[in-house]
């Protein structure tokens, strides 16, 4: 019963729907980013979409396993900056703040997202 526990951060995101409709924001966010956009030209959209959705489910305490490959070896070849990174990021936060999030979810999430950085980066 959940009812008199906290409720985990997986369900502040609105559970699997509102992670759902949280990359699928995203995606559309990064589709109109100059800035970022030339990234993704060749990526399967759907198994990104897929495994991003896995990967944010497991993160904030889900019932998913995220299938995908490491942080490192997904984004090998791409010199992502912090620049870039920041893009991503103000997407999130945009997509988030529009499906009314609250602001302590909101923060939980980048923090458990801000260690990848050094994963993702300059590889
Ligand atoms: C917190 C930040 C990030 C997370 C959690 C994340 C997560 C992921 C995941 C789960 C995948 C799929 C892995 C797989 O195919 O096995 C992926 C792929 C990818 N990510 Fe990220 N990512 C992040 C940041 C970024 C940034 C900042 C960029 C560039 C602006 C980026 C560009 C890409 C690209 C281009 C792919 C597809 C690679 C391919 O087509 O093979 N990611 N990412």
């Amino acid at each position: 019963c959940s009812h008199n526990t906290a409720p985990s951060l997986y369900q502040q995101l609105g559970g699997a729907d509102g992670i759902a409709a949280i990359t699928d924001g995203l995606l559309r966010e990064i589709e109109q980013d100059k800035r970022i956009v030339h990234h993704f030209a060749d990526t399967d959209i759907d198994r990104f979409r897929t495994l991003l959705a896995e990967q944010l489910c497991q993160l904030s305490g889900g019932p998913c396993v995220y299938s995908g490959g490491t942080m490192q070896e997904s984004h090998t070849g791409f010199n992502i900056s912090l620049a870039d990174y920041d893009a991503l990021v103000e997407g999130l936060i945009k997509v988030m703040q529009r499906q009314q999030i609250s602001i302590s979810a909101q923060n939980q999430l980048l923090a458990l997202l801000a260690p990848m950085y050094k994963d993702i980066s300059y590889r």
